[in-house]
């Protein structure tokens, strides 16, 4: 690798012209990405092999999961919706997935020898977005993923010799203990070496006691590790290209390969469910906070920008691009769940246990007393109905569970985070016009009443695999309430 002179003029030549220069820079390339089977890494190659189908191959670091192989796990993501367009457009896209196994909790993550030299020898881009996102993951385990495995790259990475971009994903909330974030990478209290050194020798139950020492302000183990990932990063980078891409909230896709498409619970989408079917029905919100959901394809365009723009340009730091909506096209959670609520009246979703409406409240006497009213109280009622009709139990489990899951969110719903873009401008600014229309991550054209509305439809077709023919009898199931 190295920052030698690669400027490659033909493709600058194309600037203005009706030929993308960002899809043209990815046709022939080898690339790596952690976390391809993940929410964000399915749509990054989805939309790599769409806008490039010439590129080489994308090398995927990936461990068997749920009983199935690696070579099976490829075969369901190709198989999904998401990749329909791409088997049109590529139709050799199974010859270019190299799935390779990898654990990142291993040593060298457990790559085997001929497969390392391999990756060594022939990636030109990575793409780093394995991570843990779990809010409540012990701190050993966070550190593993999010700053070992991190640093394991790097040191990888910079045995690469083709290698011209190294883009890490991290999170805008890595600095969620500011309110004003800047594009800079901020220094941790404590060394992330000294971390990553002390998880060696010390046992479970003295890491447990003093995790929230450590972590400090930050309000869990993820937005810390991630705040030591990206220190790492900044530490370790020696002679790469490196870049670092920021994204808050990530939500459905806005528009491509199509609207809506999820396949997760984690931000918001897992507590529309729990509104939608009537579960959740008050959670401690500020109605006023913005809500910075920022769509998954939106994120995945300004990184296959990034990682151009890193690569052809070879900024002489290491540049942090914020993805956040905040500061060009706000939108509060009064208004997103207005507008929620306003989508289950037209597409409600199947055998709702009670009418979806629900309550923001900021204040914790009134939150103490909706939790008891709203949730508590009809689960231990319908409980008491389910044993009387012979019937096991199990509202109440899963009511605790959800209240559980919304304190844990709780955080981010009742504060506003500002984020400069100055990066994430200039870049957009350096892209020509096809550029910036085949990689759109102009948030400011974003409409969000119809962006959430797709979301929620998004939800009941990708999530709850709900049919829309089942709509009228969903829409008699809440008049019976
Ligand atoms: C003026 C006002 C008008 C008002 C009208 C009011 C109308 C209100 C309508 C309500 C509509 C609501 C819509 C808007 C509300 C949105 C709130 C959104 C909050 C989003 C905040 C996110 C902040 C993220 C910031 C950081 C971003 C990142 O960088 S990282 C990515 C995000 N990471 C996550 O989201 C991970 C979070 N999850 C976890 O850490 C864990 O899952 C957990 C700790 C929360 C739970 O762990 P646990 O071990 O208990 O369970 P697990 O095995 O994981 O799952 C258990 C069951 O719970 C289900 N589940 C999981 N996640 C969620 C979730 N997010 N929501 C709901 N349910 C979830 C899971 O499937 C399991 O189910 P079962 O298998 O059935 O048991
Ligand atoms: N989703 C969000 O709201 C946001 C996400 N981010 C960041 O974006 C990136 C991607 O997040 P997202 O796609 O949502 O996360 P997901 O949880 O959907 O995906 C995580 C990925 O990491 C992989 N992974 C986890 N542990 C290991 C391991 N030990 N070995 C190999 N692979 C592993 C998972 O593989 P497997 O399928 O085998 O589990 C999966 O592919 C992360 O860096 C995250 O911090 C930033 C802001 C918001």
């Amino acid at each position: 690798m190295g920052r030698e002179r690669n400027l490659f003029p033909e493709l600058s030549e194309r600037k203005g012209g009706t030929m993308s220069t960002i899809a043209a820079f990815y046709s022939g390339k080898s690339i790596l990405i952690t976390g391809a089977t993940g929410f964000m890494g399915k749509v990054l190659m989805e939309k790599l092999f769409r806008t490039s189908p010439d590129l080489k191959v994308i090398y995927i670091l990936m461990r068997p999961k749920a009983g199935q192989t690696l070579q099976q796990r490829v075969f369901q993501i190709l198989n999904s919706k998401l990749f329909e367009k791409v088997k049109e457009v590529c139709p050799t896209v199974h010859d270019k997935i190299r799935a390779i196994y990898a654990d990142l909790n291993q040593n060298d993550f457990a790559i085997s020898r001929e497969d390392m030299q391999e990756l060594l020898s022939c990636t030109n881009i990575i793409f780093h977005c394995a991570a843990t996102v779990r809010f409540d993951d012990p701190l050993r385990h966070a550190v593993q993923l999010n700053v070992t495995a991190t640093q394991q790259l790097l040191l990888m990475a910079s045995q690469m010799p083709k290698l011209e971009a190294f883009i890490h994903i991290s999170t805008a909330f890595s600095n969620c203990n500011l309110t004003h974030i800047d594009e800079v990478v901020y220094p941790c209290p404590v060394e992330p070496k000294k971390i990553i050194d002390s998880m060696e020798w010390l046992d479970d139950s003295i890491i447990d006691e003093i995790t929230p020492k450590l972590i400090g302000d930050q309000p869990n183990t993820y937005t810390y590790t991630k705040a030591l990932g990206e220190m790492v990063v900044q530490q370790e980078s020696g002679n790469l290209n490196i870049a670092i891409v920021r994204p808050s909230i990530v939500g459905a896709t806005w528009q491509e390969p199509f609207p809506g498409w999820v396949d997760n619970l984690n931000g918001p989408s897992g507590l529309i469910i729990a509104a939608g079917k009537g579960f959740l029905r008050a959670i401690k919100a500020t109605p006023m906070a913005v809500a910075d959901l920022i769509p998954v394809d939106t994120v995945v365009n300004l990184t296959l920008a990034v990682g151009w723009y890193t690569a052809v340009h070879r900024p002489k730091s290491t540049l942090v691009y914020h993805c956040t909506s905040g500061n060009l096209n706000p939108c509060n959670w009064g208004k997103m769940g207005f507008q929620v609520l306003a989508t289950f009246e037209k597409i409600p979703f199947e055998r709702a246990f009670r009418r979806p409406n629900a309550d923001f409240t900021s204040n914790n006497f009134m939150n103490q007393y909706w939790n008891a009213v709203s949730h508590r109280a009809p689960a231990i009622i319908y409980d008491f109905y389910l044993r009387l009709t012979g019937r096991k139990p199990r509202m109440t489990k899963l009511m605790n569970r959800l209240l559980r899951t919304t304190s844990m969110l709780e955080y981010f719903i009742n504060r506003s985070w500002e984020w400069s873009t100055y990066n994430t401008e200039m870049l957009m600014s350096e892209l020509s016009p096809e550029d910036q229309r085949v990689f759109n991550f102009d948030v400011r054209q974003l409409n969000w009443l119809e962006y959430i509305e797709n979301y929620v439809l998004g939800i009941k077709k990708y999530l709850l695999k709900e049919d829309m023919a089942g709509i009228p009898e969903a829409k008699q199931h809440l008049k019976r309430f």
